[in-house]
């Protein structure tokens, strides 16, 4: 330590007062202790720490004013402690405590000066707090897989992460303090915007980096204590996203196309009717012709659709099938011509493309066609007669290559003189009309159905049900059929669950109840008890399957007309048609 150089003259050398002065002005706090530890110095900042008056201290062992005060070790050891850190009550100390010698380098007392650190520590404590936020905020920032820069107030970039290097495809060096227009081919900064306008913008699609990506923006200026201090932005890429959606648009198609795979092959039967109803169709799908698709619900004409469409030179086109009947009408236009960007409210703000324009290159098998509103009629006409389609909220129209094989129920031409469908449309329409005869006038196909559902249902169960007795068979020949092949599908699903599964030989107990047909009153009657014995069931299903059961009971006293069906139910036509769509994908 260095001496204290004092001025030896005696006309300068300072007081006792001057001394005083010096030792209260020094914000150190200082004790010193005589040869026996007795506290003899004391200054205002030792007072003011230590909460004692100089009067009280002065005079006393200094353990008394310090308890754990090393003064009295320092004092027999000679030895000075330096920089010396120690606690005195809450606070926190450093000190440095020597010893003091006469002349002849006798320890004739000690002193220790020492300086509060409690604050100091408090900060250096909070400043390790905020140097661990820092590093936990710019863990996440680096972790971002969304692009992040700062700008300070003098639009310099200050801060990027590397998810914006790699969009921007710069290192942080070539853009660290430079305007953050460095990162822009084309458009404006919209750091710069946000610090103009304080305002933040929000989902800007602009294009970035060298390889110009899509993204979309956010920003937002830093406001601190109402001062600009500089942005941030956020850049989302959505290169992927639309990559990808592209991806899965074309495994849709493909989904679709996959879907698509039944042949006239799959059409089961040999009567002359079915027969000539095949024939017809693949004559039908060697031509670009619309094909009309005329019979009973039931009766095959979706798996005609397949058939002509995976016989056409368009079977690599998609397949797509829309059931008019089942889209509220306030949808269908939109569903099946698109629609413009924002054209009502609850559009997509950029459009979408309709079914028609989907199946570009492909078919589109419109279901249950007489369902379509007048409105639509019209705009399907033009299309037939343009090829042309314009999508709802645009002028524009669009050049489409899709062919049309509508199906109907009911009689179109019946519909046509109750002024339900338009004429013109309707002769566009059935150029190639094929008409799908009912199961009742092909009884003699019912074996030949009963093997290949059976085979069909046994995949699909589990099961290994052979043949049907004659007796079970005949059974069914006796039957109506209002819901034709789709329905004999459900009576032997029905047998199917009635046997054991030990059983291989479906018998006429295993049926479920049918109407039986009376050709000459058209009325119906059940034919046997119930054979369904299925146990506990919830209400819920059995509510369900007592709806099926009405809604095939009045489609079989009206020969499968669903108007008239609907009517006797007591509900709409839309309605029956949902029911029966929920049904068929039981
Ligand atoms: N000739 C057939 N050979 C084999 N399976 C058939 C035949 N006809 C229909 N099917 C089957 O019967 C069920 C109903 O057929 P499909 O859905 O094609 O009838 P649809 O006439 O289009 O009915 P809807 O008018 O109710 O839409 C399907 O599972 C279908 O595979």
């Amino acid at each position: 330590m260095d001496h204290l150089h004092l001025c030896t003259e005696k006309e300068f050398t300072p007081t006792f007062h001057e001394l005083e002065v010096v030792l209260n002005s020094t914000h150190d706090a200082m004790i010193a202790v005589n040869k026996q530890g007795i506290v003899n110095v004391v200054n205002n900042a030792a007072e003011k720490f230590l909460g004692v008056t100089a009067q009280e201290a002065l005079g006393r062992p200094v353990h008394h004013v310090i308890p754990n005060s090393r003064l009295e070790i320092v004092l027999k050891t000679g030895i000075p402690e330096l920089n010396q850190q120690q606690h005195i009550g809450s606070a926190c100390i450093v000190t440095n405590r020597v010893p003091v010698r006469d002349e002849s380098g006798q320890v004739v007392g000690a002193v220790a000066v020492f300086r509060d650190i409690t604050e100091i520590r408090q900060l250096a404590e909070e400043i390790t707090n905020l140097k661990e936020i820092q590093e936990m905020l710019e863990a996440i920032i680096n972790s971002s897989q969304d692009a992040i820069s700062v700008v300070n107030e003098n639009e310099k970039i200050v801060l990027v992460n590397p998810a914006y290097t790699r969009l921007v495809g710069m290192t942080k060096e070539e853009v660290l303090g430079k305007s953050p227009t460095v990162d822009i081919q084309e458009g404006e900064s919209m750091h710069l915007k946000v610090m103009k306008t304080m305002r933040p913008v929000r989902g800007v699609p602009l294009h970035a980096g060298p390889q110009g990506k899509e993204v979309i923006v956010n920003a937002a200026p830093i406001i601190v204590n109402g001062r600009l201090r500089g942005s941030v932005a956020i850049s989302h890429d959505v290169s992927e996203i639309k990559h990808l959606t592209a991806e899965l648009d074309h495994m849709k198609s493909l989904v679709r196309r996959m879907i698509s795979q039944y042949t006239a092959d799959d059409i089961i039967g040999s009567s002359k009717a079915i027969r000539m109803a095949v024939e017809q169709a693949l004559k039908a799908a060697a031509t670009p012709a619309t094909v009309l698709l005329a019979g009973e619900s039931g009766t095959g004409k979706e798996l005609f659709a397949h058939a002509i469409y995976n016989a056409s030179s368009r079977k690599s086109g998609p397949f797509i099938r829309v059931n008019c009947a089942a889209i509220p009408d306030t949808l269908l236009e939109s569903e099946l011509f698109g629609y413009e960007g924002g054209a009502f409210t609850g559009a997509r703000k950029t459009g979408k493309k309709g079914l028609v324009a989907e199946a570009n290159g492909g078919t589109i098998f419109l279901d249950e066609i007489s369902e379509i509103p007048p409105m639509i009629q019209a705009k399907l006409l033009r299309f037939l007669q343009e090829k042309e389609i314009t999508p709802v909220g645009s002028t524009k129209s669009i050049k489409v290559d899709t062919r049309i094989i509508a199906a109907s129920n009911v009689d179109l031409e019946k519909a046509v003189q109750r002024n339900a469908f338009r004429e013109d449309l309707f002769y566009r329409i059935s150029v190639f009309p094929i008409f799908i005869p009912p199961l009742r006038e092909r009884l003699e196909d019912l074996p030949e159905l009963v093997n290949f559902l059976l085979k069909k249902l046994n995949k699909e169960y589990g099961r290994d049900v052979r043949q049907m007795s004659p007796e079970a068979l005949a059974v069914l020949s006796h039957y109506h059929w209002p819901g034709n092949i789709r329905e004999l599908e459900n009576v032997l699903g029905r047998a199917l669950i009635n046997m054991r599964p030990t059983e291989n030989t479906v018998l006429p107990q295993y049926l479920p109840p049918l109407a039986t047909y009376d050709r000459h009153t058209a009325g119906h009657k059940h034919s046997q008890p119930t054979g369904d014995k299925s146990g506990c069931q919830s209400l819920a299903s059995i509510l369900e399957a007592a709806e099926q059961k009405a809604i095939e009971d009045a489609l079989a006293a009206h020969g499968g007309n669903r108007v008239e069906a609907a009517d006797t139910l007591g509900i709409a036509v839309r309605s029956l048609y949902y029911k029966l769509e929920k049904y068929r994908h039981k």
